[in-house]
């Protein structure tokens, strides 16, 4: 059978993106996401985004890792999939979709950057050595001296698979700080188990933490990953982050179709 994919990417996070509202793709086979998103023997990405229809809004995403599983939130695919669903004319510039956490309402604008609402963020753990807190994927937020140079795939791996986060595990952010607005960041992924070129999620997570550990008072931070460049902006009322919005571009690679 002939399966028709399209590929795209946010700041270097890239997923295989499949149009599903025939409901016709196997959702539960695994092996068959995890060969969709093998960089050498499949198409290659992150992840694979279905674009199912919702009763109640507009689409649904269904978001698989590269490992096959399916998972929680993803920004960046939450906002390819935001640019495919206007490809296929399913919407224009602006919709409201249904994720595993819940309604996003997210923009178009007229360069192609595409703002997405993510979750509330209420509880924070802030230690010593890292943060801690949820974003609609659990992420583990630490600051290093040496950001460039950092082992991110087995500092990550040690974390994520450490006493900290047990079967569940957690998403883990390395940031440096460039200025009172800027950070940098590097992500290791849960379910990608390696280092990608940028994080939604992740970069929300960081955006959040360094304001509630008062390494910055702003609410407009930027943020550089290694594929390019985000933007989170907020509302904190009482140590309760909402209005939260991610901010970047999200790419149509190319489009073509796969034997399975
Ligand atoms: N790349 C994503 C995060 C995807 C989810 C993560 N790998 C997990 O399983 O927790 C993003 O842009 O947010």
């Amino acid at each position: 059978m002939q399966l028709e994919f399209y590929k795209y990417q946010g700041t270097g996070n890239d997923f295989v993106m499949i149009d599903n509202r025939s409901n016709t793709f196997p959702k539960e086979n695994t092996q068959l996401v995890a060969h969709l998103c093998d960089r050498r023997f499949g198409i290659g990405a992150d992840g694979l985004i279905l674009l199912d229809t919702d009763a109640t809004s507009d689409f649904r995403m269904v978001y698989y890792n590269s490992d096959g599983n399916l998972s929680s939130m993803c920004g960046n695919g939450g906002r390819c999939l935001v640019a495919f669903a206007k490809k296929l004319n399913v919407i224009q510039n602006e919709t409201t979709f249904m994720a595993t956490d819940g309604l996003h309402h997210a923009t178009v604008g007229a360069d192609g950057i595409v703002s997405l609402q993510m979750i509330d963020v209420a509880e924070i753990k802030n230690t010593q050595d890292y943060s801690f807190l949820n974003t609609g994927s659990p992420h583990h937020v630490q600051i290093v001296e040496d950001l460039k140079h950092f082992n991110v795939k087995e500092n990550g791996a040690a974390i994520r698979y450490g006493n900290l986060y047990g079967q569940a595990g957690s998403n883990i952010n390395f940031v440096k700080k460039i200025d009172e607005t800027t950070f940098s960041l590097r992500t290791y992924e849960r379910g990608v188990e390696d280092e990608t070129l940028a994080c939604g999620t992740g970069a929300t997570a960081v955006a959040i933490a360094m304001n509630a550990t008062g390494q910055t008072n702003s609410n407009e931070i930027n943020l550089n990953v290694e594929g390019g460049k985000l933007a989170v902006s907020f509302d904190k009322v009482n140590e309760k982050y909402t209005n939260v919005f991610l901010k970047g571009p999200a790419e149509f690679v190319f489009k073509g179709t796969i034997e399975i």
